[in-house]
């Protein structure tokens, strides 16, 4: 094997390559460029730039990124044809450092139904692929098509072919994800040890993840002997995909301890190019995706929160830092306890008294239990809707309505007054219009309503309402807000915290009774 550090890891990434043969993952030739010079600023050694016979498209992309990238080696792939591997020269020709990858298939299945070959055939197609292929590049890849389903003795055969005729990196594809971890560390080994010239190569792994052991057998490859690990950004590829490069990264880090293997890969451009191909190829990240899906470094539950706030390795065994997030998210639920609400609340800027804590917490709970997902607009409109009224007069307790498209709206309202609820039923032209009748009915007096707002909090039809209501009465304007996600209560909140200011400031000429009798 050549280079000097016996346990660095090569990181051949093949989301150009590979990666764009997902189906619908076509991209444009910019969205290439910007993907390959994130690439490179991340370190990674070979880039698979395109298939330059592929089409017209795949050769500029491939000519375009040869030109442009000085850091990593750029990468064309090839069949076992000369056309194929003069057409890859030629689009890599301008590069700084380039490679050609050419490849054919060994398994008994491949070469009879697919190439419709013999055996002999492909040993000659291989010592003839690679031979001219070194004539035009220095840098050349061999690949064994299907390897993991190969006759042992004859992929031996092929490879020593592959690395007498110059091939420098020789990769063993589990090109269908077939195999097992324990399978292929065995393959790699025996190749390795079984083929005379093997020290002349770097071997490679390529995984697919059809039985979602693409990451898993990657890792496995590399402790039988292979330095070079072939990968996709969050594992896009044909059908299930290819080894995720984050994932192969971060396990190599995160577990250096009993993997004693490295790569030169910058982590914290992880989240970057994650974001970047999901964007650009339209394949949103699962949630639960290791690494980089929305949840990784994000915790809902009470008791997780909790021992995150303390110290992060309770419940994280990587820092978000390390792959380019600011810090874990502590998501906030139906699950979330007191410390993260708290916690929630300081970064948000409030500073509440115990009691006010309490209510906002109990509040804050119920509406975990109502609505999908919190957000911090949620908490704001419900703290500011609870801080704005804990101390009032009037308080809304409960409100139920029921209307129709072509009926009366009735609300069944109850209102705390001074300590003491009193309770009416209503009607009006519609549910918001009823209930606003009630809070008249209770508080005895009919305030001119000069402006009543509506506006989602949110996203979504579960999204808090918030409302915003202005009544004057006397010469005396005041405004009133309230929150809720069930937008009558919403007005109503609004309403009665308007009638409290209101009220306040009748009071501070002419003491009015509270209740109507
Ligand atoms: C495991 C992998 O990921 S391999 C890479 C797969 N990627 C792609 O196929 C994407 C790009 N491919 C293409 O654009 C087209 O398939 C092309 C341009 C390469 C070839 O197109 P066509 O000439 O129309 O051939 P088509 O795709 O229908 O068939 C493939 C031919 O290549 C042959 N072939 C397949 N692999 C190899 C190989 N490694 N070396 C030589 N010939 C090969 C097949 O036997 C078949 O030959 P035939 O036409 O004599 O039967
Ligand atoms: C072309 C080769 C390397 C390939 O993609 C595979 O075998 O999966
Ligand atoms: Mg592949």
């Amino acid at each position: 094997m050549s280079g000097n550090d016996a346990n660095r890891i090569r990181i051949f990434d093949t989301t150009l390559r590979d990666g764009e043969q997902s189906p619908g993952a076509s991209m444009t030739l910019e969205e290439k460029i910007r993907i390959a010079e994130v690439l490179e600023a991340m370190k990674v050694d070979i880039i698979e730039a395109g298939f330059a016979i592929a089409s017209n498209g795949d050769f500029e992309a491939v000519s375009k990124i040869a030109a442009q990238i000085k850091n990593s080696t750029v990468c064309s792939l090839a069949r076992a044809a000369t056309a194929d591997i003069d057409r890859a020269a030629e689009a890599l020709k301008s590069a700084k450092s380039s490679r050609i990858h050419t490849f054919i298939a060994t398994s008994p299945l491949h070469m009879r139904v697919k190439l419709q070959m013999e055996p002999s055939a492909v040993l000659e197609a291989i010592h003839r692929s690679v031979s001219h292929a070194r004539s035009r590049m220095g840098d050349v890849e061999w690949s064994a098509e299907d390897a993991t389903r190969s006759e042992i003795d004859f992929l031996c055969r092929a490879v020593e072919t592959a690395i007498k005729a110059g091939a420098s990196t020789i990769n063993l594809p589990d090109t269908v994800g077939y195999a097992t971890p324990a399978e292929y560390e065995r393959l790699v080994r025996t190749v390795i040890e079984r083929v005379p010239n093997s020290d002349k190569a770097i071997f490679s792994t390529h995984c697919h993840n059809d039985l979602g052991l693409a990451v898993a057998n990657s890792l496995a490859g590399v402790a039988g002997g292979a330095r070079q690990i072939e990968c996709t950004i969050n594992g896009i590829g044909e059908r299930a995909g290819n080894a995720a490069m984050e994932e192969i990264v971060m396990a190599l880090r995160t577990r250096h301890d009993v993997m004693p293997w490295h790569t030169n890969i910058e982590t914290t451009e992880i989240m970057r190019i994650s974001r970047l191909v999901s964007t650009v190829t339209g394949f949103a990240v699962q949630n639960n995706k290791a690494i980089v899906g929305a949840n990784a470094f994000a915790h809902e539950s009470g008791i997780h929160q909790d021992g995150v706030l303390k110290n992060a390795e309770t419940y994280e065994i990587m820092t978000p830092e390390s792959v380019g997030l600011n810090k874990s998210s502590l998501v906030m639920g139906k699950h979330s306890g007191r410390h993260a609400f708290a916690d929630k609340l300081r970064e948000l800027g409030y500073e509440l008294g115990d009691n006010a804590f309490q209510e906002c917490f109990r509040r804050f709970k119920e509406l975990g239990d109502r609505k999908k997902q919190i957000y911090d607009e949620d908490i704001v409109a419900l703290v500011d809707d609870e801080v704005a009224t804990s101390e009032n007069r009037i308080q809304v307790v409960s409100l139920s309505t029921h209307s129709s498209s072509n009926g009366r709206a009735v609300s069944d309202m109850t209102l705390r007054v001074d300590g003491e609820e009193v309770s009416v039923v209503t009607y009006g032209s519609g549910p918001v219009d009823a209930a606003f009748n009630a809070i008249k009915q209770i508080i005895g007096f009919d305030p001119h309503l000069q402006l009543f707002q509506v506006h989602a909090v949110t996203q979504g039809t579960d999204a808090q309402a918030e409302c915003t209501v202005r009544l004057e009465e006397g010469g005396r304007t005041v405004n009133g807000q309230g929150a809720h996600e069930d937008t009558v209560t919403a007005a109503a909140r609004a309403y009665v915290s308007a009638v409290n200011k209101l009220t306040l400031k009748r009071q501070k000429t002419a003491p009015q009774p509270m209740v109507a009798s």
